[in-house]
């Protein structure tokens, strides 16, 4: 809400207006305080009014008083510190109230050392200290003065006794700790101290220039992380956004000096000399819009690999009735999360669940069993389905190949037959058809021979096996090709499941390199040897919002390129008219909207654009 401040400035005092990323501050430094404090003027990136514009660019001296209209922020607390019982529990709170609430909670104790713990005792700041008035007794108080803060603002941390009692008294206390305002039904102003709302202290964290917006996407990760490496991705991710959003400026930067070049030839006439004619200016700016777009691709890649570490590797598991695919689900994640039967056609729709797999989140999906034409590896004969399929089971059937078309990851799960099947006796590899076919249509597929341990003299004919799957789906490796049983793992007494009985461990080992290979950031083809490959490592680390941004500006780098080089096509003389029959107003205005784009990622947009990405990254 927007009210009118009054900065009393005293004839000694300095106040400084500036400009920064669209938001506008008046800084004063009050006598006798060595502290600068920002004040947010306006964060819509409109100017704000009155005085202020005269200030904006220089530091004043002044005697009197000034008005300025701005937003005056509140004092923000919240418990910081996940709710429920704990030996400690952490109370932070941002704004200019902070020495004030301090003064009534601990009443006579000094202010702490800026930046070093402190035990004292809290006290209810609506009675008298007394032994009954105690909140809390041994709290550690820390007191950050801003600006250079999380917040920027002052900030008090209060770590008391985790109790739940305890929590809610001091978290009840605060709001006492000033005097309320005098009611006023036509007063906008807000209340002096209130809870904060979720992201407050991060926005604020942004709006006082403290976090960049990509160092908050990165926070959003590192307190998200579940697995082994969404932590690795967070801590990288917050080490490198800053390098990041370093990076994306300087495209946008790049993106501008081109505009820059283009709208010279607007006021190209013939009799002015420049440099460079304008075929090669134009020439120029397209080799560096296209080498930018090709780095804007790979990051665009490198985000969907990151975002498989953030959100989970989806595996489904494709294979036919009775296959063992429930049973597989189960001994991965080593409870029934799925129904295990003899009756083929038990697991009817998609049973989904997430583990941590080697530190990679894996969402596992058991899917119903597909079934058609059949043929069986061993007897030579082929069989057709012979059952009718119900309406359920079918739409089941749909739901296993839209859900195994789309996942990240297929694990085809092959079963081997009872003996007797075999005319040999031995037993044969169902190979179903629905099954293959759909396997031929999915990537990334993994193929597990389960029921191996019908098989009486197992290593007599694994790699008949192996060719013969590899024979339907060529595209597997023999290297992604593995056999199990799920019965063996299963019936193993725990002691001995070390040795890997039924092989399910070596399976799952198997699917931890497919995972690598998804997740392992690409380096462009064209990058120099000996250029800093981290920063395409760090790519992985770009967020959901950031990629489709990156999509957005490539697809007006798409535009530009695309008018230009058809004027350069349409030209009788190749290259040669290009500066005269390009739209260069057109093609300036695309690279404008394009470096727009990777402002956006970096929250330095042009007016009205930062509260729309904010609203977007808090929303989370
Ligand atoms: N001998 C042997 N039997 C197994 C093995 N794995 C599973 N089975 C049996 O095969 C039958 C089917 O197993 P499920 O895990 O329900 O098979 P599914 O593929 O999930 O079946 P649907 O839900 O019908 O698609 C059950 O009787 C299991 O006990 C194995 O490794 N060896």
């Amino acid at each position: 809400m927007r009210r009118s401040i009054r900065a009393v400035v005293s004839h000694h005092a300095h106040i400084t207006v500036t400009s920064a990323q669209g938001r506008w501050y008046a800084s004063h430094q009050a006598p006798g305080r060595y502290q600068w404090r920002p004040v947010l003027l306006s964060s819509s990136g409109l100017k704000p009014s009155g005085a202020v514009n005269e200030y904006q660019t220089r530091r004043w001296r002044h005697s009197e008083s000034l008005d300025i209209d701005g937003d005056e922020q509140p004092t923000i607390y919240a418990l910081s510190t996940a709710s429920g019982r704990a030996a400690i529990a952490v109370i932070r709170i941002s704004g200019p109230a902070c020495r004030q609430i301090y003064s009534s909670l601990c009443p006579n104790r000094p202010v702490p050392k800026p930046r070093h713990a402190t035990l004292r005792t809290l006290y209810d700041p609506s009675l008298p200290p007394s032994p009954s008035s105690i909140l809390d007794s041994s709290t550690l108080i820390l007191y950050f003065p801003g600006p250079r803060t999380l917040t920027g603002e002052d900030i008090l941390e209060l770590h008391v006794h985790g109790g739940p009692a305890i929590i809610r008294a001091v978290l009840a206390a605060i709001p006492r700790c000033l005097p309320p305002l005098a009611p006023d039904p036509h007063s906008t102003r807000l209340p002096p101290i209130r809870y904060a709302s979720p992201g407050e202290f991060t926005r604020r964290a942004f709006l006082n220039d403290r976090l960049s917006l990509p160092q908050i996407e990165a926070l959003s990760d590192t307190l998200t992380a579940t697995t082994e490496q969404q932590r690795r991705l967070s801590v990288r991710g917050a080490a490198s956004s800053n390098r990041l959003a370093q990076t994306y400026e300087s495209w946008r930067q790049s993106l501008l000096q081109a505009r820059g070049e283009l709208e010279a030839l607007i006021d190209f006439a013939e009799d002015q000399q420049f440099e460079e004619t304008p075929v090669r200016l134009v020439g120029g700016v397209v080799r560096a819009v296209e080498a930018l777009r090709r780095r804007m691709l790979v990051h665009g890649e490198n985000a969907v690999r990151g975002e498989l570490l953030r959100g989970g590797i989806s595996l489904a598991l494709l294979g036919a009735p009775n296959a063992g695919k429930s049973s597989l689900l189960n001994c991965v994640v080593g409870r029934e999360a799925a129904i295990v039967s003899r009756e083929a056609g038990t697991t009817r729709d998609v049973v989904e669940v997430g583990i941590d797999l080697g530190g990679w989140y894996v969402r596992l999906g058991d899917m119903a069993g597909l079934r058609g034409g059949e043929t069986k590896i061993g007897d030579g004969r082929g069989l057709n389905s012979s059952d009718v399929i119900g309406e359920i089971e079918q739409e089941g059937i749909r739901r296993a190949k839209e859900q195994a078309l789309k996942a990240d990851v297929v694990l085809v799960v092959l079963s081997l037959e009872e003996p007797g099947a075999d005319v040999s006796g031995h037993p044969s590899l169902q190979l179903d058809t629905e099954v293959i076919d759909t396997a031929r249509r999915c990537s990334n597929v993994v193929v597990a021979i389960n029921k191996i341990d019908l098989h009486p003299a197992k290593a007599s004919s694994p790699a008949r096996w192996v060719s013969a799957v590899q024979h339907e789906l060529p595209e597997v490796q023999a290297s992604r090709i593995f056999e199990i049983s799920c019965r063996a793992a299963s019936t193993t007494p725990p002691d001995l499941a070390s040795q890997d009985p039924g092989g399910i461990q070596t399976l799952l080992n198997g699917l931890i390199d497919q995972f690598k290979d998804l997740t392992a950031a690409i380096v462009p083809d064209d990058e120099a040897p000996d250029s800093d490959v981290s920063i395409w490592q760090e790519s992985l680390g770009v967020t959901e919002r950031q990629r489709g941004l990156l999509e957005e500006c490539v697809m007006h780098l798409d535009r530009f390129l695309e008018n230009v080089l058809a004027n350069a096509k349409n030209s009788e003389d190749s290259v040669g008219n290009i500066g005269d029959d390009l739209d260069v107003v057109a093609a300036a205005e695309d690279l404008r909207a394009a470096a727009e784009c990777l402002a956006k990622i970096t929250g330095k947009g042009e007016s009205g654009d930062v509260e729309e990405v904010l609203g977007v990254v808090f929303e989370k």
